[in-house]
């Protein structure tokens, strides 16, 4: 048995900023890590994907560059150097993160996989062979979660996508089928329309982003559908099986069958945490019935000194949200803070284009969370910066407390919506009424100046 102060298993967004405080703070550290340093963000989720959304956008641009007098007369999409392009800058990031690791005192990392033999301890079974068993008093779990594969008769036999491997394939699909139409179905679906494959969404729920406000939903489902994507909403795939060299599906929307013959699948229909190797019944840690771990809002499960962060834990699976994890476990043990998740803001951005960018609440959120709401909406076609740059795809709405004037939330569909949407989580966090921001000066032209307009429609 090897002792430590502190395990830490998983090296995703939490994990790999913690071992490096940790051992910093004098803790003697073990990361064990099964597969690569970054974990998915680095390796099979943000980085990569939203590498290649970036070629997609060329080609995009390339499409539309005719409307701003730019002829372009031929184009090739050539998805070995799109996919070279993307393993270079995914390696750059892994091989630093795993340098800087390596490179701290104090820390040892460990390539296996870790599963509990007792409360504080665990084995690794080894990636080049054999066994090491280890203990330490504190330990944080950060081992993410990998795609839900629905159980479809025939699906196993015709074969599919999940993101990761769709990542790196060379060829263009000539018809792609996408079940889910979220964040991982959606900004697939878009590049890959975009190198010129025919694509269908099977949405099972009544429409796309579903956790969004109806009316955002559809102006998104409207932009894709003029890009020429097939969109089912209410729709899922009930059989695979080959016929002629294609796939044939078999699927139901609206409660009727049809047929759909596609050349390749690509399963987006959701996550689920990576708990079963850990033993986590061993340690006598508590999971929910979907499998994540459960934790207190300062990130630490029923046994004291044993935490889970990032997307195990259940919250909102985003990569900014697992940092923070880590800077609220960082801070409450070694800077004497009691940082807590409840409260904290959730921003958040798809990476289609234009891109969704989101902070607090949706109008239905705060309709049933009873405040008396005012709603703002202007069209991305009366944004100076949007007309000149060519691009008026898309629509700002923000919802805002009438008897406080302060924001309760907003959406920013259109170009930069991403970077629109942080002004706004500003604007709250800093307790920035509406009505300030109705004669706020932002520089000329940018898309941001466009929200003295959004909240004028309020009145004064
Ligand atoms: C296609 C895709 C695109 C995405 N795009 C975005 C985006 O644009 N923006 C955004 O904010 N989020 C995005 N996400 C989500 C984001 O990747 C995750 O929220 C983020 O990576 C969560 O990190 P984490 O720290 O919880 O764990 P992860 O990054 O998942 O890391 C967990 C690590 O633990 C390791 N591990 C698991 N079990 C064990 C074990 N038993 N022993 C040892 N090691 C183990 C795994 O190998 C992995 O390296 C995307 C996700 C996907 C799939
Ligand atoms: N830009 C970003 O921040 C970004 C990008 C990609 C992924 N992510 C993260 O990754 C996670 C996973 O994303 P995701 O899109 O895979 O999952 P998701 O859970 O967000 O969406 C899955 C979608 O698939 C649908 N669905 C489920 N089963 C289905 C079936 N059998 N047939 C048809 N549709 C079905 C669901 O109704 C849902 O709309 C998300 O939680 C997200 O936080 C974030």
């Amino acid at each position: 048995m090897k002792y430590y102060d502190a395990i830490v298993i998983g090296s995703g967004q939490a994990g790999s900023p913690l071992v490096k405080q940790l051992a910093k703070a004098g803790k003697k550290t073990a990361l064990i890590e099964k597969r690569f340093i970054g974990g998915t963000c680095v390796n099979d989720g943000c980085t990569p994907t939203k590498t290649v959304i970036g070629s997609a956008k060329a080609a995009y641009l390339i499409n539309h560059s005719k409307a701003l007098g730019v002829h372009v007369d031929n184009y090739q999409i050539d998805m070995k150097q799109i996919k070279a392009r993307k393993d270079e800058i995914v390696l750059s990031w892994r091989n630093g993160g795993q340098k800087a690791i390596e490179n701290t005192e104090n820390l040892d990392l460990v390539f296996g996989e870790a599963s509990f033999t007792g409360q504080k301890t665990v084995k690794v079974k080894l990636n080049d062979g054999g066994e090491l068993d280890i203990q330490a008093d504190l330990i944080f779990i950060n081992t993410g979660t990998t795609p839900v594969i629905p159980n479809i008769e025939g699906l196993q036999e015709v074969g599919y996508f999940i993101s990761t491997t769709l990542l790196d394939v060379e060829y263009i699909p000539e018809h792609l089928l996408v079940l889910g139409g979220n964040y991982v179905g959606l900004e697939f679906a878009q590049s890959f329309r975009r190198f010129g494959s025919k694509i269908t969404v099977l949405e099972r729920g009544p429409r796309l982003v579903a956790r969004e406000d109806e009316d955002i939903s559809e102006e998104l489902t409207n932009i894709l559908l003029a890009e020429g994507l097939d969109i089912y909403a209410n729709a899922e795939a009930v059989k695979f099986e080959r016929e002629n060299g294609d796939i044939k599906a078999t699927i139901i929307v609206d409660g009727r069958q049809k047929e759909i013959f596609c050349s390749d699948i690509l399963i987006a229909t959701g996550r689920r945490p990576l708990t079963e190797a850990l033993n986590a019944q061993v340690a006598g840690i508590e999971l929910d019935d979907r499998g994540y771990i459960t934790v207190n809002d300062r990130l630490e499960t029923n046994i004291p000194g044993i935490y889970a962060l990032g997307d195990v834990n259940g919250g909102p699976a985003f990569t900014h949200i697992a940092y923070n994890d880590y800077a609220i476990v960082y801070q409450n043990l070694f800077e004497g803070a009691d940082q807590r998740t409840t409260g904290r803001q959730i921003p958040y951005s798809m990476y289609t284009d234009p891109q969704l960018g989101r902070i607090g609440l949706t109008e239905k959120q705060a309709l049933e969370q009873g405040f008396n709401i005012k709603v703002a909406k202007l069209p991305m076609t009366s944004v100076a910066r949007a007309i000149e740059t060519g691009d008026t795809r898309g629509v700002l709405k923000a919802v805002v407390d009438a008897d406080t004037k302060q924001i309760l939330g907003a959406a920013v569909l259109g170009q930069e919506g991403g970077e629109i949407i942080t002004v706004l989580q500003m604007a709250m966090a800093g307790g920035i009424t509406y009505d300030r921001l109705q004669y706020f000066i932002f520089a000329h032209p940018s898309y941001s100046e466009s929200l003295n307009n959004l909240f004028m429609k309020l009145g004064r």
